[in-house]
């Protein structure tokens, strides 16, 4: 497996690898001051790319970093994942291409997760959910049964969803907030996010 990206998540995603024996075979990252990651010496990316069969993870944990880099490199390069060992994903789920999955993450029957997306430390993503493409649930959040969220989207660390909720693209949900109503697309929320009282 390679890496583009050798800051901070990279770290967690290395530490995944580690946890399934996969080899890392090479880190890579455009800021010229980053020299060493957990040991392992990071790369100019090569201008001509990689080869196309060559497994890649987009290892940053800014979603719209991660999308504009599939578009520099190629929707159709093969990327790979990694689900942590200590992490229970339900053989009745599914799981997108270039999708990162922590230790300690649950992902439960029946949810769809899409390509490039980041379930992260904790978090728990049950039955029934659906999560687009490029999003990023961050640790400890829970997502309850039945959860849409939508391309792009944050969830905020130790966030909690009720079930059913609907949640549009490009929204962010702040640390620590609890999610009773739908959230259309674009939103920039936290706290207790419901339905006001007429
Ligand atoms: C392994 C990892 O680390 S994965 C990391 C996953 N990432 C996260 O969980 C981060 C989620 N991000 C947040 O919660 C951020 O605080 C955001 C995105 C909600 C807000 O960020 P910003 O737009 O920069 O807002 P800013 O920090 O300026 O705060 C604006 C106001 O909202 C409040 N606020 C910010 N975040 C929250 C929150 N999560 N809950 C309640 N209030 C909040 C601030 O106190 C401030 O209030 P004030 O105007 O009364 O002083």
């Amino acid at each position: 497996m390679y890496l583009f990206g050798a800051s901070g998540h990279a770290k967690a995603i290395i530490s995944a690898l580690e946890s399934q024996n996969i080899p890392l075979m090479g880190v890579f990252d455009d800021n010229p001051e980053l020299e060493l990651c957990l040991g392992y010496p990071v790369q100019r990316w090569p201008e001509q790319g990689l080869p196309a069969d060559t497994k890649l993870i987009l290892a940053i944990g800014v979603n719209k970093t991660r999308e504009k880099l599939v578009q520099r490199i190629g929707a159709s390069h093969n990327y790979g994942n990694i689900i942590h060992r200590m992490a229970f994903v339900s053989q009745h789920s599914r799981v997108g291409q270039g999708t990162v999955i922590m230790a300690s993450a649950t992902v439960q029957a029946a949810a769809h997760i899409g390509d490039h997306v980041i379930i992260n430390t904790s978090a728990s993503v049950d039955h029934d959910c659906q999560i687009g493409d490029f999003v990023h649930i961050g640790p400890n959040a829970t997502l309850c049964g039945g959860v849409s969220v939508g391309h792009g989207s944050l969830i905020g660390a130790g966030c909690t969803i009720v079930p059913g909720i609907r949640i549009g693209r490009d929204v962010v949900i702040g640390a620590g907030s609890v999610v009773l109503r739908d959230v259309e697309d674009g939103q920039h929320l936290n706290g207790l996010i419901k339905i006001e009282k007429k």
